[in-house]
């Protein structure tokens, strides 16, 4: 079995795409669960052929209670079926021995994806169960190292995400101590926001065996054409990740997704051959 981060490899070099679609189904969207659910399975089949991965955004689920983590599930297991990898965003985090169930649950769990978001805030020693899970189980993580939103500097500035960096380097140089051969990305990986165009390059930098989430592109504002920075040679190393720009790209017109998965996937690239 490929690992996360060998498969998102594979499915970016065979289908020429470093898209990561966002299914963050909104309930004021649909009449009912039912539609929602319809509507989100739809999505996902339709645009699968321009997507890297998947990313489920947890919240949008569990605010549907059991019925949302049924949905979860299935939408889990038909991404699967159509070779997608799973990446939940779940921003989980917590004293080491409650992060040793957040990590049994969405990384060995029922509704468990290959790969979790996770938040460092608590200390870099409570990334460890996590990080051993995935490990485990050939999935991934990916730490909160500098987010999208606009008041991200409140906490994250002066030096913080440059320090979180640090570490995630340092865990990826212990799981892949030869850089000259093996998998190119370890199980660690870094979300930086697409709206941090000017800072995608030094992070790429301090991080060489972290695959890069990058999440922004579409509602929040950030630029396909700008991400170019986050990206190794060959254009690999990073996912750009569109939710709202995808699911809702014009109302529930599932055709309207498929356009814009498409232009997503061909901004990134065109930004990537202009950069090279
Ligand atoms: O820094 C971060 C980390 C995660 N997110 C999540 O990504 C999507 C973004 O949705 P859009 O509709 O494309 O804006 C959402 O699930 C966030 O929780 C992020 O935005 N920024």
């Amino acid at each position: 079995m490929p690992t996360f981060a060998q498969a998102v490899t594979e499915r970016t070099r065979r289908l020429n795409t470093r898209l990561c679609v966002g299914l963050d189904p909104r309930s004021e969207a649909y009449r009912d669960v039912a539609h929602l659910k319809a509507h989100t399975l739809e999505v996902l089949e339709a645009c699968a052929p321009y997507a890297a991965c998947v990313k489920p955004q947890l919240a949008f689920y569990e605010a549907l209670g059991l019925e949302g983590l049924a949905i979860l599930e299935e939408v889990c297991a038909a991404a699967r079926t159509l070779g997608l990898p799973v990446l939940l965003d779940g921003k989980r985090g917590d004293i080491g021995s409650t992060a040793q169930a957040y990590a049994r649950a969405w990384l060995g769990g029922q509704h468990a994806g290959a790969a979790l978001t996770v938040n460092p805030f608590l200390g870099f020693e409570t990334l460890t169960p996590f990080v051993e899970t995935a490990q485990q189980q050939g999935g991934a993580v990916f730490v909160l190292v500098k987010t999208s939103n606009p008041g991200q500097n409140d906490l994250q500035g002066s030096g913080v995400s440059e320090r979180i960096a640090v570490e995630i380097a340092r865990l990826n140089a212990e799981e892949l101590p030869d850089q000259e051969t093996g998998p190119e990305y370890a199980t660690v990986g870094a979300v930086v926001g697409a709206t941090h165009a000017g800072d995608l390059a030094t992070f790429r930098a301090l991080m060489p065996r972290a695959l890069l989430l990058l999440p922004g592109l579409g509602a929040q504002g950030a630029a396909a054409a700008d991400l170019a920075p986050a990206f190794h040679e060959g254009g690999l190393g990073a996912l750009a990740s569109a939710s709202r720009g995808v699911q809702y790209a014009d109302g529930l017109k599932v055709a309207a997704s498929v356009t814009a998965a498409r232009g997503f996937r061909d901004d990134l690239n065109a930004a990537l051959a202009a950069h090279s």
